[in-house]
């Protein structure tokens, strides 16, 4: 039985909690959730998961867990991720956007080796991470990804105050340059071009397009590698949660992907 504790009670967390509940090689223990949000959360994790105690920092959990999964924001990360790596408790992020924090990404990685633990950045939205990793070890020559989102999504971004984007008639791109400019600008919005950067090129070798498309009602991740490997070509259509536009289904999946393959005894 893996015994975990969960950071975040928002779109993601509630559908992993609601996919988990009947998995019996999994106890979701606790959830760790913002304080100003306590007594929300405990009904709607009471709901899905009466076992689990809401609580808001690791060092009220009871049971000290096997994993800590981040499904909650960028500050979770400082808050509740790195003072777990130095207790050596194993932990899997999806808030990879964060990461483009360089001093943040050296702290965590630091706790880890202090903790002698490891923490595992999770693929969420996009495809072909493992392709990308492996291609790097030959040597990469091009990344480029273009992220392309329905306008809305793209609400209280800088995006926001430059284009109208309820009168936004056709796909318009709202920024293009590396990766690191694009997870710093558009940080909840960041995370696959995160992602790819942290698996591939680097921040500032990472071409980055995004674009706000009215037409579409899919977050469509581009990705295009070329390298010694040879080269790939990777579209996702991703749809997006109910609960929060921004965000693929895709990422819940991949965060209880990520939770069977500790759990269960064969992993793919
Ligand atoms: N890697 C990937 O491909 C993807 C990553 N993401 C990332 O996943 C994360 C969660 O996304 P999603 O569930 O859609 O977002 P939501 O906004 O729906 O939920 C996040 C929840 O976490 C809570 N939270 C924020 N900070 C903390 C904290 N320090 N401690 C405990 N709880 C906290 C929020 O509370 P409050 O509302 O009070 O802030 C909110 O309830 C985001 O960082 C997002 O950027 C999303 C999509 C794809
Ligand atoms: O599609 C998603 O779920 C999220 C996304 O684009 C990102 O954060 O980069």
């Amino acid at each position: 039985m893996l015994r975990i504790t969960m950071i975040g009670s928002g779109a993601i967390g509630l559908s992993v909690l609601s996919l988990l509940k009947n998995d019996p090689d999994v106890s979701i223990d606790s959830v760790i959730v913002a304080p100003d949000t306590l007594d929300q959360a405990r009904e709607q994790v009471g709901a899905i998961a009466p076992q689990a105690q809401v609580v808001t920092g690791l060092a009220e959990v009871a049971q000290r867990p096997d994993l800590l999964v981040e499904c909650a924001g960028h500050g979770a990360l400082r808050a509740h991720v790195l003072p777990a790596l130095e207790q050596g408790i194993p932990c899997v992020v999806v808030s990879i956007g964060a990461l483009s924090d360089v001093e943040l990404a050296r702290q965590l990685e630091e706790a880890a080796k202090r903790g002698k633990t490891q923490v595992q950045l999770l693929s969420g939205a996009i495809g072909g991470i493992d392709a990308l990793a492996a291609a790097k070890i030959g040597g990469l020559d091009s990344v480029v990804y273009t992220g392309r989102k329905p306008a809305l999504a793209w609400k209280d971004t800088p995006a926001d105050g430059q284009f109208k984007l309820e009168a936004l008639t056709e796909p318009t791109v709202i920024f293009e340059g590396p990766a690191g400019e694009a997870a710093r600008l558009f940080p909840k919005n960041a995370n696959v071009a995160a992602t790819l950067s942290l698996a591939g090129l680097g921040l500032d070798r990472t071409q980055v397009r995004l674009i706000a498309d009215p037409t579409s009602k899919e977050n469509v991740h581009h990705v295009q590698a070329s390298g010694a490997f040879g080269s790939f070509e990777i579209t996702m259509r991703g749809k997006p949660l109910a609960a929060n536009p921004k965000t693929s289904a895709l990422t819940v999946y991949s965060v209880v992907r990520a939770i069977g393959n500790q759990a269960h005894a064969v992993a793919i």
